[in-house]
């Protein structure tokens, strides 16, 4: 029996000199069933993506830059899956307008691609409503441009959701006198701490806090080899997923 073979998905990696991007060329190029077909840098023109037929854009590049890039995916019909941060609700909604326009195309914004942290973070979420106190301590290298991360934007607003729809109050804090940034920043309502350090790349820890206990989900990359199966799954279920999906979550059955 022949065995059936389907085409490769053609893949462009935008931001491929960067950190991310260089560790996301080489595992598209490992993946059977993937071609990379572009691999652009700043200042490198997006007709490059079109000019080389890519059907799937990678975009990990810097908060400026991912909007337009992914803008100019959704308007080519070029599915997109997005590592970048800096995707704040007024970005996604316009973004998701623009997909009313283009439905059969998908965009996978994703905070975090390591399967892990998306399971911390799911699990942080649906525990947090049964403790008094929630705060989020992210600790990443010092290279990073934006804090706090993504990544605790996104467990933060979990939580939140989870919290609110359990009625929950929010968390206790008797504090009335504070030096700027001692209580760290608040996101819908949850504390998030961060930390630059070097030798680190990226971990997370929610803390949640009740009478005489705590209990503390905690994630830890120590490559970037970590992001890349989340990458390539985002490729691979990206079209099968027309319009706009946030968080890895979307494509994983976590049954939680
Ligand atoms: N979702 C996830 O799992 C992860 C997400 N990230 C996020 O991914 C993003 C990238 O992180 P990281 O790789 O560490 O950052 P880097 O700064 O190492 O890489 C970003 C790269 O993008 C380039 N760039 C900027 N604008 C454009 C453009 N318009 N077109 C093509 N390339 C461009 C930069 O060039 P130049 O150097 O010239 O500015 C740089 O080489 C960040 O937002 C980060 O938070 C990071 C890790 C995991
Ligand atoms: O910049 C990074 O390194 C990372 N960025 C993402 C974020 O902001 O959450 C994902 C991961 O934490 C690494």
């Amino acid at each position: 029996m022949t065995q059936q073979h389907s085409d490769p998905k053609l893949v462009a990696v935008l931001g491929a000199n960067g950190r991310m991007g260089a560790e996301a060329v080489k595992a598209v190029e490992a993946a059977p069933d993937m071609k990379l077909v572009a691999a652009l840098g700043r200042g490198d023109s997006l007709d490059q993506v079109t000019a080389a037929g890519a059907q799937y854009l990678v975009d990990l590049t810097v908060p400026e830059s991912t909007e337009a890039n992914v803008r100019f995916a959704v308007e080519h019909g070029i599915h997109a899956v997005v590592g970048t941060t800096g995707w704040d609700a007024g970005r996604l909604s316009a973004l998701e307008a623009l997909l009313a326009e283009h439905p059969d195309t998908g965009v996978l914004i994703a905070p975090n691609f390591a399967v892990g942290s998306v399971l911390a973070s799911a699990f942080a979420a649906k525990a947090s409503k049964y403790f008094e106190s929630v705060e989020i301590i992210e600790l990443h290298h010092p290279d990073k441009v934006d804090a706090p991360s993504g990544t605790a934007v996104r467990t933060a607003q979990l939580i939140a959701a989870e919290r609110s729809a359990a009625e929950v109050p929010p968390s206790p804090d008797a504090t009335t006198s504070e030096l700027a940034g001692a209580r760290g920043c608040e996101v819908d309502g949850v504390r998030v701490h961060s930390v630059r350090l070097r030798g680190l790349v990226a971990h997370q820890e929610v803390l949640l806090g009740g009478p005489g206990e705590q209990l503390t989900f905690r994630h830890d990359s120590y490559d970037r080899a970590s992001f890349m199966p989340g990458v390539l799954l985002g490729v691979r279920n990206v079209a099968s997923h027309p319009g706009l999906t946030v968080g890895l979550d979307g494509y994983l059955d976590l049954g939680i």
